[in-house]
């Protein structure tokens, strides 16, 4: 086994000499297995090793013995060790995924600490190759789109890289180094739900594969490496693509054009899909699941129907609106509350909400305009008055100036590319009859600008406190 630890190690460049290496370690025969054999090079590659232990506080005496045994088989190797006792539960509370999600997300929270405070290159897990066969199983049993590829062999976390050095040995195989070397190791009983899955393919798929072929571990480690080397491979080309896909991006909203997005070859729209999801901040998990979501997307684009829009499970929703399509995650309804604006309009006066104001003034002659955003020309006597500032309603429809039809202002909000989070504290001003006569940067109305020009005039002026204005006009 040693052997091919070895080889796997040099032909990954996994650990370099005088390397800091922290090792994660449960207990179990895997990590306990991987420490003793890290110890063996220690002064060979002249490392310096801390193992590191979460106490996941979830079987309870369990729990803490494997810490206590933990910490006793550092003290006998000689290796630093840290332990923490994770808070799981309260993860759960906060963020309400499962039980197994938790665990592992505030272990590698802890990880990611500890490769600061201890400046380290690389953690290590004891992931092996009977995990690579399960985890590549049970991916292609239930669908995983891009995870087919399985357990990585390193990837990066916090400000160094996670490795796994055994993914090309089997779980036989380091029970037997851990009998020949006399090393001791605890058992986990535990009984969560992933493990019942994972232990049914254990029991029942890996046996029928070794019998087939003794080194089955190793043949799909082969092919998780060619799969990751291709993916890595289609997903820098994917973003190079996409940089000329996407028309506008700000923190919450990406603009893509349709077109561009659906000339990509279909490897690239696939990982485009992925991408864009990363680019607005929604975490891996939640990509993971989003991806069963992609070809209803695909399907929006493509539809005849030019205008659609999905709401994805959680904050998510995608809107296509002829060539342009935008992704956006959903406003923070505590802060866009405040921005809710219900109030007439005094004229002369002003409305203030939160991000801005809309100013009504009476003015003689068309001298108005220098240094506003908008002029909004009309005769107060043809405009029902009074005007009111609001915000926009389910339905509101508006007769753009020059048209004779009205359009759905929601379409107009989607072609001038107005992120969906603003659009529900935008400034709609609306006459005594509640019709839209203006919407600043969107749209106004015949009645907005059809007087000659040395009438009295009723001047409007917007000013918005954030860029999102003066983007969009
Ligand atoms: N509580 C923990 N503290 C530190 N590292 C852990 C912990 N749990 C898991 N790991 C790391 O993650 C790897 C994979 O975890 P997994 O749960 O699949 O293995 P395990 O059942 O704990 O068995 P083993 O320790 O034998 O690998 C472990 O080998 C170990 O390196």
């Amino acid at each position: 086994m040693k052997r091919t630890v070895d080889q796997f190690i040099q032909r990954h460049r996994l650990i370099q000499e005088g390397n800091t290496v922290l090792i994660a370690v449960s207990g179990g025969p895997d990590s306990i297995a991987l420490l003793h054999y890290l110890l063996e090079k220690r002064r060979v590659w002249n490392l310096r090793l801390v193992a590191l232990h979460g106490e996941h506080g979830l079987r309870g005496s369990d729990s803490v013995e494997d810490m206590t045994f933990v910490k006793a088989m550092c003290v006998e190797f000689g290796i630093e060790c840290v332990t923490e006792k994770l808070n799981v539960k309260n993860y759960i509370d906060e963020h309400s995924c499962s039980v197994q999600e938790a665990a592992r997300e505030c272990r590698y929270y802890f990880f990611e600490r500890m490769i600061a405070r201890f400046k380290a290159d690389v953690l290590a897990t004891g992931h092996h190759g009977d995990d690579q066969i399960e985890t590549m199983v049970m991916r292609q049993v239930r669908g995983a789109g891009s995870g087919l590829g399985g357990i990585p062999v390193t990837r990066s976390l916090g400000g160094g890289k996670l490795i796994r050095p055994f993914l090309n040995v089997s779980k036989d195989d380091i029970l037997l180094y851990c009998e020949e070397n006399g090393i001791p190791y605890r058992t986990d009983h535990s009984n969560e739900e992933d493990k019942y899955t994972r232990n049914r393919f254990r029991k029942q798929v890996l046996p029928f594969f070794k019998e087939e072929n003794p080194n089955v571990h190793q043949r799909f480690q082969s092919q998780s490496e060619w799969l990751h080397e291709d993916d890595s491979y289609l997903t820098g080309l994917a973003e190079e693509k996409l940089s000329g896909v996407i028309t506008e991006r700000t923190k919450k909203s990406i603009m893509i054009s349709v077109k561009a997005f659906l000339d990509m070859p279909i490897p690239l729209q696939r990982r485009a899909f992925h991408l864009i999801l990363n680019y607005l901040s929604i975490d891996n998990i939640r990509v993971q699941a989003l991806s069963i979501h992609r070809k209803v997307f695909i399907d929006l684009l493509v539809q005849a129907n030019p205008s659609g829009h999905l709401d994805f499970p959680g904050d998510l929703f995608v809107e296509r609106s002829y060539d342009v399509c935008l992704f956006s995650t959903e406003r923070d309804t505590k802060e866009t509350e405040g921005d809710k604006v219900d109030e007439q309009l005094p004229v002369p006066g002003m409305v203030t909400f939160k991000r801005g104001k809309i100013k009504a003034s009476v003015q003689e002659n068309d001298r108005a305009g220098s240094g506003s955003l908008w002029v909004f020309k009309s005769d107060p006597g043809h405009l029902p008055l009074p005007l009111t500032v609001r915000t926009r309603k389910n339905g509101d429809r508006v007769v753009p100036k020059g048209m004779t039809g009205t359009k759905k202002l929601k379409d107009l909000f989607i072609n001038k590319k107005v992120p969906r989070h603003l659009r529900d504290s935008w400034p709609v001003v609306t006459d005594r009859e509640d019709r839209i006569i203006w919407v600043p940067g969107i749209v106004h109305t015949e009645t907005g600008s059809a007087l000659p020009k040395k009438d009295k005039m009723l001047y409007l002026e917007c000013e918005l406190d954030d860029d999102s204005f003066r983007e969009v006009t």
